[in-house]
């Protein structure tokens, strides 16, 4: 695929398969599409519970750009580009969006196999596959070494630091290369990044770009240091190969941005949604030529109530099949899975342990429940004593703690407690600028200061060196908050571990039940016994397949296009 034609012509081109997969997409009738919807009663709880959860971010909100605007239709969201709404089936492993007869036929020979490897060396492939407890949905083949990876050599200068791709990337790296959509979901830590940003970059080797159509890879992420963190990544691989990236948000002034998009070697644009809108709105950045598009941690984003932006955004990019859509995340809740459902296209799905919500079993998680709130001043300042004395983690060099709290105006009291008590920290939250939450990040990544007091706006996705203890001084709205939080100890396969203060007051106690799965599934069960005092309720999980509300489709019956 070229993917540097303008949509126009590539529209123009549509193949008949290409029209009849786009048919397929749409649902097969009004009344079975309607019947998949949830009822009136349970859209309005639904909306009550997103809601008072959007009300609640707000509050312990990170100070990106929250979206003020109202909802629009989805056909305004999608830039008048009507998506299907019908979620894809994953019967037998193989989406339903596989409707033509080839896929169809696959459908069948596949049923009860979720995962095809096609090797040549198919026992270690299967070896590999169960040792690293991978689900792949659609036929892959993972490549187990990056001797037999198809890139430029410049490209894969980058990975010689490492021994191996790690299973996410070595998964997700033969379908990103072969030009399919890619749903990955895997623990932190585990290589994300490389994962989709290898492709992208093998992708725009090949590729020479007609003058004005050098944007061609563009990632969304959730928090400005997350985007400043992958742009950095994809600038340091690029550079053998003369590729440029830009980093597009918010908090800063615009003229900067704006005159590094001028610059010409440009063909990446990593930023985080409003911004990126807001440069698209006004001209100066265009996405049209976009035929790379990533989506990474789009949970936090939707939970951050950018889903407008992102479809925005996506509505300006190449459309139909001269695209690939990617997701990337460590969790991936129902509300992602409708996204992903309206914008992938006969996607593989890629995952590394549970589809479910799963931690880096390599983070020692200890579960400390409290039922005076207020002993949880001391309890902080003694374990930063240990492991200061290095008594939490005997032997390693991992000095740095990341401290979460959960609302900007506790970071403050946080600072100034362990600041009386002597400890040189610093902090990272919303209430402050831009340019001061980019220091206290270089401080904590350098080890200029040890202690990073943060809210969830550090906890999804950054990559920050010899994190050894995480310590969750509040807990967060959601216990896939939590999973991201413990997340930032233990990466590229080193031993972490988490401490997390549990009160049961407020939003916690609902939390216990989610909270004590995770523990036990990563092999905690011992020490979140504390939690047991508390209901051990689980939130009713709806299909654990894509799409919130599933039904099994005939595909083959002409689809009906609903507008909402
Ligand atoms: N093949 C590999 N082998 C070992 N380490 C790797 C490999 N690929 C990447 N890494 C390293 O692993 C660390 C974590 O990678 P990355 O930040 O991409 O994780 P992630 O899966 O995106 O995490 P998160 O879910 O928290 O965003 C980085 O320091 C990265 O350099």
């Amino acid at each position: 695929m070229s993917g540097l034609e303008p949509p126009a012509d590539k529209k123009a081109k549509k193949s008949k398969k290409d029209r009849k997969r786009e048919e397929a997409l749409q649902p097969p009738n009004e009344s079975s599409a309607t019947s998949t919807l949830p009822s009136a009663d349970e859209s309005v709880e639904k909306e009550k519970s997103r809601k008072e959860k959007k009300r609640k971010r707000a509050e312990a909100e990170d100070g990106e750009n929250v979206p003020k605007k109202k909802k629009k239709s989805r056909q305004e969201e999608s830039n008048g580009h009507i998506e299907a709404v019908q979620p894809p089936s994953v019967a037998n492993g193989v989406n339903s969006t596989e409707s033509n007869g080839k896929h169809e036929k696959k459908k069948k020979k596949s049923k009860n196999v979720e995962t095809q490897p096609l090797s040549d060396d198919s026992s270690r492939v299967q070896e590999f596959l169960t040792k690293n407890s991978i689900t792949i949905h659609g036929d892959v083949t993972p490549i187990l070494s990056f001797s037999s990876l198809d890139i430029p050599d410049e490209l894969r200068q980058c990975l010689l630091r490492f021994n191996d791709p790690t299973p996410i990337q070595a998964c997700s790296w033969p379908p990103l290369l072969a030009g399919r959509d890619v749903v990955g979901i895997a623990e932190t830590g585990s290589g994300k990044t490389l994962a989709f940003g290898i492709p992208a970059l093998a992708q725009l080797a090949k590729t020479t770009p007609a003058k004005g159509a050098n944007i061609n890879v563009l990632v969304v992420a959730p928090t400005r240091e997350l985007a400043i963190q992958t742009h950095d990544t994809l600038l340091a691989a690029g550079q053998p190969l003369g590729i440029t990236s830009v980093c597009l948000y918010g908090g800063v002034s615009k003229d900067e941005q704006k005159r590094l998009l001028k610059d010409k070697k440009l063909r990446i644009v990593v930023g985080t949604p409003g911004r990126l809108l807001d440069l698209a709105n006004e001209g100066v950045c265009n996405f049209e030529h976009v035929n790379f598009l990533v989506l990474d941690e789009a949970d936090r984003m939707l939970d951050k109530g950018f889903e407008n932006d992102i479809r925005q955004i996506i509505g300006k990019t190449m459309q139909g099949t001269s695209r690939q859509t990617l997701m990337f995340s460590a969790t991936w809740p129902d509300s992602v899975r409708r996204l992903a459902a309206s914008f992938q296209r006969d996607p593989v799905r890629v995952t590394v342990g549970q589809d479910d919500l799963t931690a880096n079993r390599r983070v020692e998680q200890v579960i400390d429940v409290f039922d005076d709130p207020w002993q949880k001043d001391a309890k902080l300042i003694k374990i930063l004593k240990q492991v200061q004395q290095k008594a939490i983690k005997p032997g390693s060099d991992d000095s740095r703690t990341l401290v979460f709290v959960l609302y900007k105006n506790e970071a403050p009291r946080v600072e100034t407690l362990l600041r009386n008590q002597g400890y040189s920290v610093c902090v990272l939250h919303g209430n402050i600028s831009q340019d001061a939450r980019l220091k206290a990040l270089n401080d904590f990544k350098t080890g200029k200061v040890g202690v990073l007091i943060a809210t969830d706006v550090a906890a999804r996705g950054l990559d920050i060196p010899n994190v050894g203890v995480v310590i969750n001084y509040t807990f967060p709205l959601t216990v896939e908050d939590y999973v991201h939080r413990i997340g930032r100890t233990g990466r590229g396969g080193k031993e972490g571990k988490s401490i997390t203060f549990f009160t049961g007051e407020k939003h916690e106690k609902a939390l216990a039940g989610e909270l004590m799965k995770v523990v036990r599934e990563s092999g905690y069960e011992a020490a979140g016994e504390g939690l047991r005092k508390f209901p051990m309720t689980l939130k009713k999980k709806e299909h654990g397949a894509y799409g919130a509300h599933f039904k099994e489709v005939d595909t083959t019956v002409k689809g009906t296009k609903i507008v909402f």
